[in-house]
């Protein structure tokens, strides 16, 4: 079986989506960060891990990583959420030197970390503390307004579906106005519809906000129709580096195959 992307990666993405906010409002979007990695390394008790590898995203790239199980994808994206240092290498976001976690990337994963004593608000504003309360009132409203999730600000998480808590989710990583977008399997735990049409949403928002995004999946389809490019990769080192359009199921399949 065969699937081809043939998205330009410089043309809106083809979605039905929600997409509540105006397209024409890209020109207010914050620039996405560049994300530059230099013969980084990280091995486990100096055995499996990950590395060396270089890699450069530029600023607005919606970069998929795919691989399999144990092939490094989780070492990467703690590496690149500065909660693991790199043994060795060194990796930018933009100018600055990532060395912990850091105020212009955030993460979004798998299972939703909500505040459950907090309500919808509350969650989206919980990284805007340092702002003054206009401000994270005004954030936390555009987020939610973006994931679709306008009036629910007053909502309890319990009360909330799985896909809705992931939006939340995705509205308070949103709410920092981050350079980088991290993004750890979000929709594994929900059913194909929703994590089809919740895809396609944020492929409408990082159109909109410009964001560098680095999606990680499992799923090898999902990153051909997410990402413009695609990174595989095997036993910690990077299999295939490639732009989407033109790549097919196929040849993923091949690179990450043992
Ligand atoms: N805390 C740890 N201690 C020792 N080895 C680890 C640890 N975490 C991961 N590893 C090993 O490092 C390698 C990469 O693991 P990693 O979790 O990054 O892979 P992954 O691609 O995210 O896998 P999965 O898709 O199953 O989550 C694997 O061989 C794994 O066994």
């Amino acid at each position: 079986m065969t699937a081809t992307v043939d998205r330009d990666p410089a043309a809106p993405p083809t979605t039905t989506a929600p997409v509540t906010a105006d397209m024409g409002a890209a020109h207010d979007a914050h620039p996405g960060s560049s994300l530059t990695l230099e013969g980084v390394s990280y091995h486990y008790k100096g055995r499996a891990g990950l590395g060396p590898i270089d890699l450069h995203v530029p600023p607005g790239e919606f970069l998929c990583v795919v691989g399999p199980s144990g092939s490094g994808k989780s070492t990467l994206l703690s590496l690149l959420a500065g909660f693991l240092r790199p043994q060795q290498g060194v990796i930018r976001l933009g100018d600055e030197t990532v060395r912990g976690p850091h105020h212009s990337l955030t993460l979004v994963q798998q299972e939703s970390a909500l505040f459950p004593w907090l309500d919808v608000a509350g969650n989206v504003k919980f990284g805007l503390k340092r702002q003054k309360r206009a401000q994270q009132d005004a954030r936390a409203a555009e987020a939610l307004r973006l994931v679709g999730l306008d009036g629910y600000a007053d909502r309890r998480v319990h009360e909330l579906s799985g896909g809705q808590r992931q939006r939340v989710s995705l509205a308070r990583a949103l709410a920092v106005k981050p350079g980088l977008l991290l993004l750890d399997e979000p929709f594994s735990a929900l059913d194909v519809q929703t994590r089809t049409s919740l895809a396609d949403e944020l492929l409408g928002i990082w159109w909109q906000q410009k964001v560098t995004v680095v999606f990680v999946t499992h799923q090898l389809e999902e990153a051909l129709h997410l990402g413009q490019r695609v990174v595989a990769l095997k036993d910690g080192q990077v299999a295939l580096d490639a732009r989407s359009k033109g790549l097919t199921l196929a040849d993923l399949q091949a690179a990450v195959q043992h």
